[in-house]
C-alpha cells in the first residue's frame, strides 16, 4: 500500500563535503505531516544542503531521515515521494505552461491523454488555466512560479521541498505569492519544508520554524515561540525585534533577578525558564523593541515598570504605523524602541534628547 504520510524525522544527521568539515552538524527535528515548515539562517549555514538530502539529491554522512516511518537514505526523490521546486524554476523555454506541467509525467509512462488531463486539474489549482498555451517567457515572475509549483505538486509528492521560492519576485509579489504558497500547501494538504533568508517570510508562512547557525539547529518552534521566546542571544539578534542586553547577576530574589546595568536599580528580570542564576553569573536578556516605553527624564514610569534606562536619542525613522528610535543605551550595541506613532506625536523626541527606556517588569526575558 502506498504510505501517504509526509512526517519527517531527522536523527543526527550529518553531512560534510571533504571529510574534515561539518555543513550539516548533529541535526534532528520532527516535522509532522502535512506541516509548513520553514528553514532559516544566514548564507552557508547548511539549510539548502539539509533540503536537498530530505529530496534524496545529496546523502547524509551520518543519521537517518525517515519520512512516513521509513528510513530513506539511499532511495531515490521517486521512490521517497518527494518533489523539489528550484529558485530559478528551470522551465523548459520551449514547452507550454501545460506541456511543462506534464512533462514531469511523462518520466512516470503515463499515456499522453492522462498526463494532460491531469496538467489540466493541476492548472485548475494554480489558477493558470488561461495561460495553459503560453511559453515561460510569455509569463510574469508570479505565474512562473505557480508552473514551477504545479509541476513539482503533479508527481503527488508526500513532501514538496521549496528552495528559496521567493527570491526572484518584486516585494509587493512576494507577499502575494507567500499566501499563494500556503493555500497551496493547504489544499494539498503535504508537508512543505522551504528555505529562506527572510525572517518575515519564515514567521507569516511556517507552522515550525526551525533557525540555524553553522550547521546546526538553533531554535526551533512554533513562528511565536521563536519570535517571541528566543532561545539565546543567536535567535533573539537574527529574528529581530528584540534588544538584547548583557550584565551581571546583582541579586537573586526569588522569582526575579536583578541585573547589573546602567540602570538606577539595575533590571528586574523575571526567572521564567532559566533554572539557576546565581549571583555574579553574565546573563543576556531580550526585551522587546515594541515593549520599550520611552520618558522624559524626571516623569514617573508608566505602571508596571521598575527599569529605567537612561540613554541619548541617536537617530529617529517614522515606519507608518510606529516610529522606530535608537538610543545610545547600550555601549557597542544599538538600542531600539519601536513607538506608536501616535504616542510619538503626542510628544515627539527629536534627535539629541535624554530620554529614559523603560518596559514592564514581566516583558524582560531571560536569554540561555
Ligand atoms: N556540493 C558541495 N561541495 C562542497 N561544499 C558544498 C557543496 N554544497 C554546499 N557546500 C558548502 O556547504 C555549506 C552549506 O551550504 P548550503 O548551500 O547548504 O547553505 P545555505 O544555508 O543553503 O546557504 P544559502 O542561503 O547561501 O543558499 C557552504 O559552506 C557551502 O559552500
Amino acid at each position: 500500500m502506498k504510505n501517504d504520510r509526509g512526517d519527517i524525522e531527522l536523527a543526527g544527521v550529518c553531512k560534510s563535503f571533504d571529510g574534515a568539515t561539518y555543513v550539516v552538524d548533529g541535526v534532528n527535528l520532527r516535522i509532522s505531516d502535512g506541516a509548513y515548515c520553514c528553514f532559516i539562517g544566514p548564507s552557508g549555514c547548511g539549510k539548502t544542503t539539509i533540503l536537498r538530502m530530505i529530496a534524496g539529491h545529496d546523502d547524509p554522512t551520518a543519521g537517518e531521515i525517515v519520512i512516513g516511518g521509513q528510513n530513506v537514505v539511499g532511495l531515490a526523490p521517486v521512490q521517497r515521494r518527494t518533489a523539489m521546486m528550484f529558485q530559478s524554476y528551470a522551465l523548459f523555454p520551449h514547452l507550454t505552461v501545460r506541456e511543462n506541467i506534464a512533462f514531469a509525467l511523462r518520466v512516470r509512462g503515463q499515456s499522453k491523454a492522462d498526463r494532460l488531463r491531469a496538467a489540466d486539474a493541476m492548472i485548475e489549482k494554480v489558477r493558470l488555466t488561461q495561460f495553459a498555451d503560453r511559453l515561460p517567457a510569455q509569463l510574469s515572475g508570479g505565474q512562473q512560479q505557480r508552473v514551477a509549483l504545479a509541476r513539482a505538486a503533479i508527481t503527488e509528492p508526500r513532501v514538496l521541498l521549496l528552495d528559496e521560492p521567493l527570491s526572484a519576485l518584486d516585494e509587493q509579489l512576494r507577499v502575494q505569492m507567500r499566501q499563494e504558497l500556503r493555500r497551496m500547501q493547504q489544499e494539498l494538504g503535504i508537508t512543505f519544508i522551504h528555505v529562506t533568508h527572510t525572517q518575515l517570510e519564515a514567521i507569516a508562512l511556517a507552522d515550525l520554524v526551525v533557525v540555524m547557525e553553522q550547521g546546526k539547529i538553533k531554535q526551533a518552534g512554533a513562528a511565536r515561540d521563536v519570535y517571541a521566546h528566543p532561545h539565546d542571544r543567536y535567535v533573539a539578534e537574527f529574528m529581530g525585534g528584540q534588544n538584547v542586553l548583557s550584565g551581571r547577576v546583582e541579586k537573586v530574589n526569588g522569582a526575579s533577578f536583578t541585573l547589573a546595568q546602567a540602570a538606577p536599580d539595575g533590571i528586574e528580570v523575571p526567572l521564567l525558564a532559566r533554572p539557576t542564576v546565581n549571583v555574579g553569573d553574565k546573563v543576556d536578556i531580550a526585551v522587546r523593541r515594541d515593549d520599550v516605553a520611552l520618558v522624559r527624564p524626571g516623569r514617573d514610569l508608566p505602571p508596571g515598570c521598575t527599569t529605567s534606562l537612561p540613554g541619548r536619542v541617536l537617530a529617529i525613522e517614522y515606519q507608518g504605523y510606529f516610529v522606530k528610535v535608537m538610543l545610545d543605551t547600550v555601549p557597542d550595541d544599538e538600542f531600539v524602541a519601536y513607538v506608536p506613532e501616535k504616542t510619538f506625536f503626542a510628544d515627539p523626541f527629536t534627535v539629541g534628547d535624554v530620554v529614559m527606556a523603560t518596559w514592564a517588569t514581566g516583558s524582560a526575558l531571560p536569554l540561555a
